[in-house]
C-alpha cells in the first residue's frame, strides 16, 4: 500500500545540510499496523511527512497504491491526500469549535452533504465512544477524549490509511492503553491500514504487526514485531526491547554472576515454548541453569516467553549449552548490561 524506496531528505540550513533521511526503504502492506520507532531526531516525523505529502523527498520514491506521489501534480495530490487520515500528539483540535464542528468542518470543506456529515459524525463518535459529547468544547474534554475526537475526525474522511504521529505520547499509561485498543479496533473492524511513529516500544508491542527502527535518518532494522522482540540485532533495537521489561539486574550482581558463566535472556516463541530445554541443558552439559527472572510479553498476535538465566559452568560447556538452546529454536541473548 505504501512503498518507500531509497528515500532521502536533506534540509539546507544556515549551518549546513541536515540529512534527516538517508536511503530509507520500507513497505507497509494493506491492512497492517506498521510502526516506526526511534529516539528524538531519528527522522520519524520527516518520514511521515514524506508519506502524507507535506514534504517532497530529495531523492527516492514514495508510492501509495502503486502511484509514485513524488511526481504528481497538485490536484492529483489532493485526491490522494483525502485517502490519508492523520492524528497527532497534540490533537490539533479547534478550541473554539464543538466536537461536532471539529469533525464536520473538514467534511464541509470537502463538499460533503449536510445529511452525510450528520451521518458520519454520529457513526464515528459512536465508534470512538463519545456519542454524548457532540456539543462539548475541547476544553471540556480529557486528553484521551480529545484524541478520540481527533480520531473520529480522521475517520470521518473515510481514509484508507491512518497516519499516527506520536498519538499517545501526551497521555498517561491507562489512557494510552485505551487509545491503542481503539486503534486496534479501527484496524481490525474498519480495515484501515495504520502507519504510526513513536518513541515508545510498548506501542509497538501492543499493536504493531511489523516495525522499522530508525537512527540518524536511517532504518537500522526492520521486521515482524515478534522477531524484533525475540531476536533484536542492533544495539539500539536491543535498548528499546530491553526497556519494556521494566526491571533491572544490579550491574554489580551481573558482574559477579558473569564470573561463573554467562547471564542470558532466553526468548521462547511458538513451538519452542513447550520444550523442557533447561532440564535438558543440565542433563547434557556440565552447566547449571539458574533462573533469575521470567515473564511473558503479549504482542498483538503472539506471546513471547522470556527467561533470564545464569548458565553456571565453564566456558566451553556454556558455549555448547547455548548452541544447543539455539538448535531448539530458543533465541539467546547474552546480557552485558543490567536490564532483564
Ligand atoms: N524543516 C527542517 N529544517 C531543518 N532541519 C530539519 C527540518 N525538519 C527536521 N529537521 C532535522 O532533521 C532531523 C530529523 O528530525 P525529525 O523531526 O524528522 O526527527 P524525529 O525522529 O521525528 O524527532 P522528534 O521525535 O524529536 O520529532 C533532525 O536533526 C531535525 O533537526
Amino acid at each position: 500500500m505504501i512503498k518507500l524506496t531509497n528515500v532521502s531528505k536533506h534540509f539546507h540550513t544556515r549551518t549546513g545540510i541536515v540529512r534527516a533521511l538517508t536511503n530509507v526503504s520500507l513497505e507497509v502492506q494493506k491492512g497492517e499496523i506498521f510502526g516506526v520507532i526511534g529516539y528524538s531526531g531519528a527522522g520519524k516525523s520527516t518520514l511521515i511527512r514524506c508519506v502524507n505529502l507535506l514534504e517532497t523527498p530529495t531523492s527516492g520514491t514514495v508510492e501509495i497504491n502503486g502511484t509514485d506521489v513524488t511526481r504528481l501534480p497538485k490536484h492529483e495530490l489532493l485526491a490522494i491526500r483525502r485517502k490519508i487520515g492523520m492524528i497527532f500528539q497534540g490533537f490539533h483540535l479547534l478550541k473554539t469549535a464543538t466536537v461536532y464542528d471539529n469533525i464536520a468542518i473538514p467534511l464541509r470543506l470537502m463538499d460533503v452533504s449536510q445529511q452525510e456529515i450528520d451521518k458520519r459524525v454520529g457513526k464515528y463518535l459512536r465508534i470512538v465512544g463519545l456519542e454524548d459529547k457532540h456539543d462539548a468544547y475541547p476544553s471540556q474534554l480529557s486528553g484521551g477524549q480529545k484524541q478520540r475526537v481527533a480520531i473520529a475526525r480522521a475517520l470521518a474522511q473515510e481514509p484508507e490509511l491512518l497516519l499516527s504521529d506520536e498519538a499517545t505520547s501526551a497521555l498517561d499509561p491507562e489512557t494510552t492503553e485505551s487509545i491503542l485498543e481503539l486503534l486496534l479496533t479501527i484496524n481490525q473492524e474498519l480495515g484501515i491500514t495504520i502507519l504510526l511513529i513513536t518513541h515508545e516500544m510498548n506501542v509497538i508491542q501492543k499493536i504493531c504487526d511489523r516495525v522499522a527502527v530508525m537512527e540518524k535518518g536511517e532504518v537500522i532494522e526492520q521486521g515482524r514485531t515478534v522477531d524484533i522482540f525475540a531476536n533484536a540485532r542492533h544495539s539500539t533495537t536491543k535498548r528499546f526491547v530491553n526497556g519494556t521489561y521494566h526491571r533491572e539486574l544490579p550491574p554489580s550482581l551481573l558482574r559477579e554472576l558473569r564470573e561463573n558463566g554467562p547471564v542470558v535472556r532466553l526468548s521462547f516463541v511458538g513451538e519452542s515454548t513447550g520444550k523442557p530445554v533447561l532440564a535438558a541443558v543440565s542433563r547434557q552439559f556440565d552447566v547449571s541453569p539458574n533462573i533469575l527472572a521470567g515473564g511473558i510479553i503479549q504482542l498483538k498476535q503472539e506471546k513471547i516467553g522470556s527467561l533470564v538465566v545464569h548458565l553456571q559452568g565453564e566456558g566451553e560447556e556454556t558455549k555448547k549449552a547455548i548452541a544447543f538452546l539455539e538448535q531448539q529454536g530458543v533465541y539467546v541473548e547474552e546480557m552485558e548490561r543490567g536490564h532483564v
